[in-house]
């Protein structure tokens, strides 16, 4: 791995894709044993989870089914503090085994405005994947159940996630250099 550029930003090597596909994998057994005998509905916040929400779906062996919502509250780097619903669920959750899958949980603003869309729904129970975690900034009064890798306070780029829309589509994540 390389450093990159994206517009005038450098960003340097961070997570390689094999620590990435390891901690999926220990994810999923996770899931999997906690979810045995039960039917989940995986909720995917597009746009940034579209690769992890992928390889996370390939390795569990329960059943599943998905919908998506899709959620944007950043602009370059940093949050805008507003969250707007470009997309919302399609059917009912009432009464289901419900995880969010996120890429990245930063401030927790998005968490929090999804958790409050779920719960209108009445779900039997609402858990929380993440691929990344920023523990020292993330402050909400929701739980993470599962997440891959607590990160410092770095903006990163890639495995799905952009900076100003650029940068999703790289294999392994990138943290920018300041
Ligand atoms: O905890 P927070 O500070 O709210 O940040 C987390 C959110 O930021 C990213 O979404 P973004 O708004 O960048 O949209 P995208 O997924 O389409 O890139 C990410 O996918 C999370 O949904
Ligand atoms: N691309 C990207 N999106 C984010 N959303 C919240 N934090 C981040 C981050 O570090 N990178």
């Amino acid at each position: 791995m390389s450093t990159l550029r994206i517009y005038n930003k450098e960003f340097e090597p961070f997570l390689s894709r094999t620590e990435i596909a390891q901690a999926i994998h220990e994810l999923a057994s996770k899931i999997n044993t906690d979810f045995a005998g039960k039917e989940l509905v995986i909720v995917g916040v597009l746009d940034g989870a579209f690769m992890f929400l992928s390889d996370l779906m390939k390795e569990l062996t329960i059943n599943v089914t998905l919908e998506m919502v899709k959620l944007k509250s950043y602009e370059g780097e940093s949050t805008t503090g507003h969250v707007r619903r470009l997309l919302g669920l399609s059917r009912s959750l009432r009464g289901r085994h419900v995880m969010i899958v996120e890429d990245i949980i930063d401030t927790g603003i998005t968490l929090g405005h999804l958790m409050e869309l779920l719960e209108a729904e009445k779900p039997a129970s609402v858990t929380v994947t993440t691929l990344l975690l920023k523990e020292e900034v993330f402050k909400s009064k929701y739980a993470i159940d599962h997440f891959g890798f607590s990160i410092p306070n770095k903006f990163v780029v890639g495995y799905g996630m952009d900076y100003d829309g650029l940068g999703r589509q790289y294999p392994d994540i990138y943290a920018a250099i300041h």
